[in-house]
């Protein structure tokens, strides 16, 4: 495909998702219907339709209109580039500009916080004097974020695993086994170095909480949102303890079984009616389903179709998780609390609340992580009796 088809294909991606199709299943669709297009051109379309979700107001005032067509000439404008050049009509190109398009741009000037307008207030509540600044945080690209498995190997025997298959990475400072893949990252699923389980994709504000959360030896752990286990999974990387993995929706753990083998432990799942026998447990981490605000770079369409009532029903979800799950923890264990979130409403405020409904309980520590070039946005807190 030339340069300008793969925009014209943006541009029928961005329309689908525009009217109301969820981002991957419209990209998905795109690639069903387009035989013809190579990995690379696939490529190059999801990288314009998420670089239009992540600027999305940024680009439509700059390209004059809230639609696939608008979201391509903000872009290329963004880019420097004159959208004449591509918008040709010729062979596979978008058809020529109307003579609107050639002069319309919209007047936004809350365009450069690329959030609607309910999220820019919730950003400034939560965030204060960093709230633009990690709104545009979220305009960029996130970084591909490896965690060595420091039970199988080193920093320095992983980087070199993954080098010689073509995977160039460094150390970051965000945590003593993080890496920033600087290329190559479509080889990492295939590569031997993560099959042997030498390394795992893992955020590095993930990786970094997890460096954090205390767990005695030989304690009772239960990750009790645990989904596919990427947190017990780095918590076990550096801890000798009993690992149990709970989540409401059992599905969601098809991967661990395989996933900790490759990592070299054992985790048990308990379904909710076996939590109380198994039980009390030492450590318990509600890795809460939450807005993912933080992570929005990765998956920049959910910025765009949150509403506040969904949040509100996130934020009751995540007290009545905390509440269930204090009941399973020690009498002098902890009760962890983690979103990937960076709005207050999820975090110090959820926390505030909790303490109000259990005036026994104190938190001992906690801690937020910004969205930066090592890692999206994340919070822990970490709960004791008092
Ligand atoms: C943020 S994800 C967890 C990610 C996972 N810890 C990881 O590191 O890959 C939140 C998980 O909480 C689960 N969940 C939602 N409501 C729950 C509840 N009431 N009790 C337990 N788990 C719940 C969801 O099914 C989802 O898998």
């Amino acid at each position: 495909m030339t340069p300008a088809a793969r925009v014209q294909a943006a541009i029928e991606v961005l329309d689908d998702i525009l009217a109301g199709t969820a981002a991957e299943k419209a990209l998905t669709g795109w690639g069903r219907r387009s035989r013809f297009a190579g990995s690379k051109d696939r490529r190059a379309v999801r990288d314009h339709v998420f670089q239009a979700l992540r600027s999305r107001r940024s680009f439509a005032m700059l390209g004059g209109g809230l639609t696939g067509r608008g979201l391509m000439i903000g872009m290329l404008r963004d880019m420097g580039q004159a959208p004449e050049e591509v918008f040709t009509g010729e062979g596979y190109a978008p058809t020529g500009l109307s003579g609107e398009e050639q002069s319309l741009s919209l007047d936004d000037p809350d365009a450069p916080w690329n959030l609607p307008d309910w999220l820019i207030d919730a950003f400034r509540d939560s965030l204060g004097e960093a709230a633009l600044a990690q709104a545009k945080a979220l305009t960029g690209r996130a970084p591909v974020m490896l965690r060595v498995n420091l039970r199988k190997n080193s920093t320095e025997h992983a980087l070199s695993r993954l080098a010689e298959e073509g995977v160039t990475a460094v150390a970051d400072p965000i945590s003593d086994a993080a890496l920033r893949v600087l290329e190559g990252a479509p080889r990492i699923a295939a590569s031997a170095a993560y099959r042997d389980g030498l390394v795992e994709l893992q955020d590095g504000s993930s990786q970094a909480a997890m460096t954090r959360l205390e767990v005695p030896p030989g304690a009772k752990v239960l990750d009790y949102c645990a989904g596919g286990g990427g947190k017990t999974l780095a918590l076990a990387a550096r801890h000798e303890a009993e690992w149990f993995a709970h989540d409401a929706e059992p599905g969601r753990m098809a991967d661990l079984a395989s996933r900790a083998e490759r990592a070299g432990i054992s985790v048990t799942q308990l379904p909710k009616d076996a939590l109380a026998s198994a039980g009390p447990f030492d450590v318990i981490l509600c890795d809460a389903p939450c807005s993912g605000s933080g992570t929005w770079r990765r998956t920049p369409d959910a910025k765009w179709v949150l509403t506040p009532d969904r949040l509100e029903d996130l934020v009751q979800v995540q007290g009545s998780i905390l509440d269930d799950a204090a009941a399973h923890v020690a009498p002098d264990g902890c009760l962890a609390y983690a979103t990937c979130s960076v709005l207050a409403c999820e975090n110090t405020q959820q926390i505030t609340r909790f303490l109000q409904r259990h005036p026994d309980w104190t938190c001992r520590a906690q801690e937020h992580w910004a969205i930066t070039a090592s890692g999206d946005g994340f919070f822990l807190a970490q709960l004791v009796r008092v």
